[in-house]
């Protein structure tokens, strides 16, 4: 629970903007003055300031100093209801943690309080781990307890050079955070080389990661480095690592417990010094015991390991990690920002979210797609095949009866009855695709024949397998 307090005249919306903020769960103190304010910033403590830039005893500007050297040094959300861009310049080169314009709806600017918590709640829970920063976690959004116990392991890995193994369903962020423990180590500055083992052909595996001399092979008219030569001094990520095949694994491991290898087609013995990060989203003890992986080669990756938790089991991160992404599609767009309808992120929270945080950043990039320059952003506007999944879902949970209705009702809070023809192709073409795919996975006893049956490439097939969050694990016989 956060405190809160919010400083403004304005009775109506104070009583809107205290009951949304307490209903998130948090205190709320008013002042109507700056006298009242600096008294109570001064005796009590707050997280976050709510700071009207204009009260009817002065300047909100000239009282932002006091307020933020406050004994509990909360972060102050300064509010106008004239917007002034050299002021909002100002107020964040004083200290300020946000300017808004006073929006229409006091949720909506509950809604920029978020937030202000989460940065809060990370700087006071990061203090112990004077090694992390700040700027490198920036995209690692989420408050929830699974996030923090990840981002405190995080801490402790970047302070060591020890192999890290990270697990975890496709999507949930597994890339993220090895970039931000490479960024956080003493190896940050160096290059961070990935290798996505699931997209490198079986047969250049190891003339990819080793390198070749000229002659090698034929076509390799001159000799060529290799990936793992490229990290030295830095980090090598090696994702879905659960891919080697288990003939590279084996001079893989070699590599790893000495950092000498020879390239591909040569003799001399060179060295790399790098670091290791290794990703899965298999269960690798499951696939030792099948003997898919080796267990020596496991047992030197999980040195550290650090397990991410699906996005399903911390839906509270939800929100945050909604507003993120959409403030940075929005830049990215040259879109004014957006605000939600206050059914978006309950729409958001109801789905399961398979592929994890992946699945939720397309699903908005698709809503900002849909939404244009719409400046609110409703449930209508998420793809199809999200709607339709959670209307089924609430007909079957008997929470909607629609007796009469044939179809789903699709719309959000307008009550759209049928969807585009489009997105209805869309939605079944989905649909047909994830049948296939579950019976090719049970037909085809491994990945060359599911792609000569399928007719898909390798990269092709474990890019479809991804988008639905299907395993990639074959009958093994
Ligand atoms: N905690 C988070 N906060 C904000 N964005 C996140 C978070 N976790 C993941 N993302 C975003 O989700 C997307 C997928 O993340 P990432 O590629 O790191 O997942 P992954 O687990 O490595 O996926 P895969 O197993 O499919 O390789 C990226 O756009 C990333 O920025």
């Amino acid at each position: 629970m956060a405190r809160i307090l919010i400083i403004d005249t304005n009775q109506p919306f104070l009583d809107t903007l205290s009951r949304e903020i307490c209903h998130m769960g948090h205190q709320v103190t008013a002042a109507d003055s700056l006298r009242q304010a600096r008294a109570l910033a001064a005796s009590s403590d707050f997280d976050v300031v709510f700071l009207n830039a204009e009260m009817p005893d002065g300047s909100g500007m000239d009282a932002l100093p006091a307020i933020i050297e406050a004994p509990s040094f909360p972060e102050v959300i300064i509010f106008t209801d004239v917007g002034d861009a050299d002021q909002a310049e100002l107020a964040i080169k004083m200290g300020a943690w946000d300017y808004v314009e006073r929006p229409a709806t006091a949720r909506a600017m509950a809604l920029s309080l978020v937030r202000a918590i989460q940065y809060r709640a990370r700087k006071i829970h990061r203090q112990p781990h004077t090694t992390l920063n700040e700027e490198t976690l920036k995209d690692i959004v989420g408050d929830s307890p699974q996030m923090k116990r990840c981002l405190d392991r995080l801490a402790l890995s970047a302070g060591s050079d020890a192999n890290v193994l990270i697990s975890g369903e496709t999507g949930v962020g597994k890339e993220l955070f090895a970039w931000a423990i490479h960024n956080n180590s003493r190896r940050a500055g160096k290059r961070f080389v990935v290798v996505d083992c699931a997209a490198l052909p079986e047969t250049l595996v190891e003339s990819i990661l080793f390198g070749y001399e000229r002659g090698a092979f034929t076509g390799a008219d001159k000799s060529q480095s290799g990936l793992i030569k490229r990290a030295d001094g830095g980090t090598l990520f090696l994702d879905e690592v659960g891919e080697l095949p288990l003939s590279v694994q084996k001079s893989f491991l070699r590599v790893l417990q000495e950092h000498k290898f020879r390239q591909v087609g040569g003799g001399q013995q060179l060295r790399s010094d790098f670091r290791l990060i290794a990703a899965t989203n298999r269960d690798l003890d499951v696939m030792v015991q099948r003997h898919r992986f080796r267990k020596d080669l496991l047992f030197r990756l999980r040195a550290f390991s650090l397990e991410l938790p699906p996005l399903r089991e911390r839906i509270e991160d939800v929100p945050a990690i909604a507003i993120h992404h959409v403030d940075k599609l929005c830049e990215s767009y040259g879109l004014n920002g957006k605000t939600f309808s206050p059914d978006f992120f309950e729409v958001l929270k109801r789905y399961q979210w398979p592929g994890n945080v992946r699945e939720l950043v397309n699903a908005l990039e698709r809503s900002v797609s849909a939404a244009r320059h719409e400046p609110v952003l409703f449930p209508k506007h998420l793809p199809v095949y999200i709607r339709v999944h959670l209307a089924r879902a609430s007909v079957e949970q008997g929470q909607q009866a629609t007796p009469n209705s044939p179809l789903p009702r699709l719309g959000g809070t307008e009550g759209a009855v049928l969807p585009r023809l489009v997105d209805a192709r869309e939605a079944a073409i989905a649909e047909l695709e994830q049948r296939y795919l579950k019976e090719l996975m049970t037909q085809a006893p491994d990945m060359r024949q599911a792609c000569a049956i399928s007719g898909l490439s390798r990269s092709r097939l474990y890019a479809l397998l991804k988008k639905y969050n299907l395993p990639s694990c074959f009958r093994l016989s």
